[in-house]
């Protein structure tokens, strides 16, 4: 397999032990992840493509690089990579995204919101006018541009934005203005350096009204020199806690005038005489932004499943401490509680991706409704891509840094690509919506639910359960069943969405505005949304497995890491499950005792349950999670080639320390205090 390949040292014989010991065949789930082997042979054979270029082989680990370094390397290997890929005619989708995968992995790069935002924010929100005019530039990257709506002061409430765009309909322009402080633009992406134009959403306003926020094509750098245009100031916002490829950067605009056709207008329209045209729903300019969360469900399991094959692999060839005196020491994977760490989150990354792949699919279908002008599924489509966003982030960066520690001391350094993967991964619990205001957004959704259920009325399938009979109690026997899980979940969810809906109910009875009901109840709420998604991500899971198309056995290992991760949620949050005694002592015990078994069941076919994500070690980028299990060997060269080791002796050693032992130290400080 493609991931094999890391020289000819010999593989460590307690991975090669574990790989001859799974009790299913690897590939058979790696093309299930996949969706078949033609597509697996296409992912490696574009991956083999971009890792065999020279232009990707790096003279040094990227941790030893400075920021400037990184931003320069990477902004090359991009442009490469996009030249290489037209000039071997690399057109389709698939192709790319796994193409790019292997050139820059977990690296957010300089024109990544380029292809990722500003392009496909053009294609959904432009005139048939407009498209014609920017798309074929910006894909040429004649123009290069960004999606910039953050501000200083405001992130969150985009109706707070202060940056406008007031139509002068004599010059038929838009002048767009930072009026404060506060109004400069601040994070977006490539913003900085990179970009030459941007997505700018701001106030509208015409015939001395305001519209609201609406989205402008802005020029910000001349297309030739790339110098800032006259009246526009930006750069780069500085280091960050990753992201280093990324120049994320601020803006302000004095005054600068565009055209009346940069106006986004697909929805809503500014006529030549300042006639403001309304869109059929104000929201649909936050099209954009739900396009991403919904893909990053998918980003997301992929960045928890790499810290899974790092930390199970690692977890494999690590052994420590004697199991009985004079004994030899035990594999780390042997430890119990090293298997509690880590094998629910090897399921959870299986759990996300499948999620990942719904969302994805819901997004697709109800964007070809929403293009023809049915709008109804827009609430739909919000609640779930916003709730789904946030409970994926917060569990794979939760996860992560799980795997991480589970690594020991080896975890910490840079070495073990842990670092990397978390620091780019978590920032998706803040941005396209911080996590806890996309929660409120969907439990908004779930509150209008209760009142519909409340009224007799039918829901949408997606949340018909919130209408079941909460007074039945747990169908669970030792079997432990999918379905029983299923309804376990579901039943949480009913019952804190209803708990959460009294809580606002018996505030606005008590006298209480609706909104500052919805505040005091909202902690309530967060929880009814987070275990809405819960279920929604359990019921993926269970529909994908008992649907599969699979030989048996790895049919068992997917079902055996479905039931993990159902039954670990529960464990985890029993509470929640308990309070109305929908389980009792008894089904609490079966599914302590279960879990402890899925634990022993995955132990066998866990290397090859991370094995069989098919990520290259160049993707992975870890000398704990290489294929071949030659740890020791990778730590000892990665240490070798730190930039502190090129001289034996160190400069400092000569203006410091050997001054201080010789009692010349030039410090002002007094000899005696
Ligand atoms: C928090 C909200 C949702 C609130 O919006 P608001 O305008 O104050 O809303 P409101 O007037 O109170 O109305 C709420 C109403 O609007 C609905 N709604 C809100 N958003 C959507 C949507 N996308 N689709 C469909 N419907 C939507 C809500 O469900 C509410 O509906 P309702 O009144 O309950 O029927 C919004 O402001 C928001 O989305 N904030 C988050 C900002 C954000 O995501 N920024 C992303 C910047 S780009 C970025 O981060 C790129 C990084 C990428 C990278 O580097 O990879
Ligand atoms: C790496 C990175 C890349 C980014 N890229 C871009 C980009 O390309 N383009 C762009 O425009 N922006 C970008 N952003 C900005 C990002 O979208 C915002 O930071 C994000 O939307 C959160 O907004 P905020 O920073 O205003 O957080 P705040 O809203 O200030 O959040 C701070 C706290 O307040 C709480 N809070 C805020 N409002 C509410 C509420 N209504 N109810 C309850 N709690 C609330 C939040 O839960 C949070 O705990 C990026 C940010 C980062 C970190």
């Amino acid at each position: 397999m493609a991931s094999a390949g890391t020289g000819k040292m010999t593989v460590n014989p307690d991975i090669a032990k574990e790989r001859r010991n799974a009790g299913f065949h690897v590939e058979n789930l790696t093309n299930f992840i996949y969706h078949g082997p033609e597509r697996v042979r296409r992912r490696r054979y574009m991956q083999n493509i971009a890792l065999q270029d020279p232009v990707m082989k790096d003279s040094k680990p990227w941790a030893f690089r400075t920021r400037e370094e990184e931003y320069e390397l990477s902004l090359r290997k991009q442009l490469h990579v996009l030249q290489r890929q037209k000039d071997l005619g690399i057109t389709d989708e698939f192709d790319k995204f796994y193409y790019n995968e292997a050139t820059a992995p977990n690296e957010n790069n300089p024109v990544g919101l380029h292809f990722g935002m500003f392009i496909p924010t053009i294609e959904k929100h432009g005139t048939e006018e407009q498209k014609k005019k920017f798309v074929q530039p910006a894909k040429d990257l004649k123009i290069i541009g960004t999606y910039v709506q953050t501000e200083l002061g405001h992130g969150t409430f985009i109706r707070g934005l202060e940056t406008t765009a007031t139509f002068d309909p004599k010059t038929q322009e838009f002048i767009v203005d930072t009026p404060t402080l506060s109004a400069t633009k601040y994070w977006p992406g490539n913003l900085g350096k990179t970009v030459n134009y941007c997505i700018l959403m701001a106030q509208l306003y015409s015939q001395g009204k305001c519209q609201g926020p609406h989205m402008f094509l802005c020029p910000l750098r001349d297309l030739t020199t790339h110098q800032s245009l006259p009246g526009v100031e930006l750069g780069d916002i500085g280091p960050k806690f990753g992201f280093n490829a990324n120049d994320n950067g601020y803006l302000r605009l004095n005054n600068f005038r565009i055209p009346r056709i940069n106006m986004l207008m697909r929805y809503s329209k500014v006529l030549e005489d300042g006639t403001y045209v309304k869109p059929a729903n104000s929201k649909l300019s936050y099209g954009s932004m739900v396009m991403i969360r919904a893909s990053i469900v998918g980003a997301v399991s992929r960045a928890l499943a790499q810290a899974c094959v790092i930390s199970v692999r690692y977890s494999a060839v690590r052994r420590q401490t004697e199991v009985s005196p004079g004994g030899p020491e035990a594999q780390i994977l042997d430890y119990q509680t090293q298997q509690y760490k880590l094998f629910p989150l090897v399921a959870t990354a299986y759990a996300y991706h499948f999620a990942g792949q719904a969302v994805q699919s819901n997004f697709l279908n109800i964007s070809k409704e929403i293009e023809a002008g049915n709008l109804q599924q827009m609430p739909v489509l919000h609640a779930l891509s916003a709730g789904l966003k946030a409970f994926s982030s917060w569990g794979a960066s939760a996860g992560i840094e799980v795997c991480r520690m589970s690594c020991g001391g080896h975890g910490y350094s840079l070495a073990s690509g842990l670092p990397k993967i978390y620091t780019n991964i978590t920032p998706a619990c803040t941005y396209e919506g911080e996590n806890s205001v996309m929660m409120l957004q969907t439990a908004r959704y779930l509150f209008e639910c209760a009142m519909m259920v409340q009224k007799g009325q039918r829901l949408p399938d997606l949340v018909s359960y919130l209408s079941m009979d909460l007074s039945a109690k747990s169908c669970m026997t030792s079997d432990v069943a999918l379905g029983c899980l299923v309804k376990a979940y579901q039943h949480r969810a009913a019952r804190l969405t209803n708990a959460a809906t009294a809580v606002v109910q018996r505030h606005i009875n008590e006298g209480q505005k609706p909104t500052d009901a919805f505040n005091m109840a909202s902690t309530q709420l967060t929880w009814a949304a987070r275990a809405h998604c819960h279920q929604y991500v359990v019921k993926v899971f269970v529909t994908t497995v008992t649907e599969a198309n699979i030989d048996d056995r790895t049919k068992a290992a997917l079902t055996t890491l479905c039931k993990m991760y159902a039954v670990n949620g529960i464990m985890e949050n029993l509470g929640e499950f308990l309070q109305d005694q929908f389980f009792n002592t008894d089904q609490v015990d079966i599914l302590t005792r279960k879990m402890m078994t899925l634990l022993a069941d995955v132990r066998p076919d866990a290397v090859a349950l991370v094995d069989a994500f098919d990520y290259h070690d160049k993707v992975l980028d870890s000398c704990l999670g290489r294929y071949d299990g030659n740890v020791y060997y990778a730590l000892y060269e990665y240490a070798k080639s730190s930039p502190l080791n090129e001289k034996d002796v160190l400069d400092s050693f000569h203006k410091y320390i050997k001054p201080l032992r010789e009692g010349q130290a030039t410090s002002s400080l007094p000899s005696r205090l």
